[in-house]
């Protein structure tokens, strides 16, 4: 049995896909929904899939994975952390928590020291993985062993799982792509153009990788579906929740704040370990800047315009 934590968009969709496998608990803190989740509008859920507002039914379950958003983890973890001793934990989580300025697995290793930890990233809208469109994600877990048998677990015909055993790789690859997507959509949401995002992907995918290798991450990692694949589609589509966040921000258009928009939290925790670390991170900074309103669009191209030229 597989049990998934979060009932949101993620949650539900990977609920749908992976009952392909096994029968899915889906555990929601509140669900005052039924058949159709309206985080996920269209999706109707199958007769395998159990949705319980009761964790206690969710954590019966051996495998189990966490998609809750980044910064909602560590207090689920504060809380629940000794449940999950001796579990195989999944997070799909795709952000650096802004308190501890550490990705998901870290979280997750300090409230569960003996479980296995895992994480499962990469280009994946929620709407098309529970359509059962093609997909391809990473699996990354630190124990090779046990990577191996949850890719083998969570794949399905049309949700392949490749593995790694950077899982520092992989959830930075996830959590920075965020942040370079609000930028992204800031450009084209200001009408500066295709060109313009093609520059900023670039120069984000450089700004990305550079900080993953200082903490640690395989460079090939951040060149696989965990980074530039999921950088691709989320800087290209409006179907990315971050892309259009920038696109409301370039244009001056009003934004939900009930929306999930991992980025603008891990700018402001990349903004703190460029301090901590002495690092430079323009783009990221910039974000940052942005998604709180410290700065105009203006101001925030001109200032990164005016860079010195450099070699690339
Ligand atoms: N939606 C997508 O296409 C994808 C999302 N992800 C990642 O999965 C994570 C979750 O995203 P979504 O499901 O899309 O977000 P969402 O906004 O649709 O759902 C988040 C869910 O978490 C619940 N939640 C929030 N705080 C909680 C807490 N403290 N305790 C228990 N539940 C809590 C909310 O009630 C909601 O049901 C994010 O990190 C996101 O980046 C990854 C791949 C694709
Ligand atoms: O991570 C995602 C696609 O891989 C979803 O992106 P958004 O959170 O920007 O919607």
């Amino acid at each position: 049995m597989i049990g998934i934590l979060g009932a949101g968009a993620f949650g539900t969709a990977l609920a749908v896909a992976l009952t392909a496998n096994r029968p899915v608990t889906l555990w929601g803190r509140r669900i005052d929904w039924q058949g159709e989740n309206p985080r996920l509008p269209g999706v109707a859920m199958p007769d395998a899939v159990t949705v319980t507002q009761d964790l206690d039914a969710a954590l019966a379950c051996d495998t189990i994975l966490l998609a809750l958003p980044a910064q909602a983890l560590g207090s689920f973890l504060d809380e629940q952390g000794p449940r999950l001793a001796g579990k195989a934990l999944v997070s799909t989580a795709k952000g650096i928590d802004l308190q501890h300025l550490t990705g998901p697995s870290a979280l997750i290793a300090q409230a569960a020291p003996d479980a296995v930890v895992a994480v499962l990233t990469g280009p994946s809208f929620a709407a098309d993985i529970a359509r059962g469109l093609p997909t391809a994600l990473t699996l990354a877990c630190a124990d090779g062993a046990a990577a191996q048998v949850l890719q083998d677990r969570l794949s399905t015909p049309v949700l392949r799982l490749y593995r790694t055993t950077d899982v520092t790789g992989a959830e930075l690859g996830g959590a920075l792509k965020n942040v370079i997507a609000i930028a992204a959509g800031t450009v084209i949401g200001a009408g500066l153009g295709d060109s313009a995002r093609a520059a900023i992907i670039t120069r984000g995918f450089a700004e990305m990788t550079r900080l993953a290798i200082h903490l640690g991450a395989r460079p090939e990692t951040l060149t696989g579906l965990s980074g530039l694949g999921d950088l691709t589609l989320t800087c290209t589509s409006a179907g990315s929740r971050n892309f259009r966040f920038g696109c409301a921000i370039g244009s001056g258009s009003a934004w939900d704040s009930a929306t999930t928009v991992e980025g603008a939290a891990t700018a402001r925790a990349l903004a703190l370990m460029a301090a901590r670390d002495g690092l430079d991170l323009p783009i990221a900074a910039m974000v940052a800047r942005l998604a709180e309103g410290r700065v105009s669009v203006e101001k925030a191209m001109d200032h990164l315009l005016s860079r010195p030229l450099k070699e690339e």
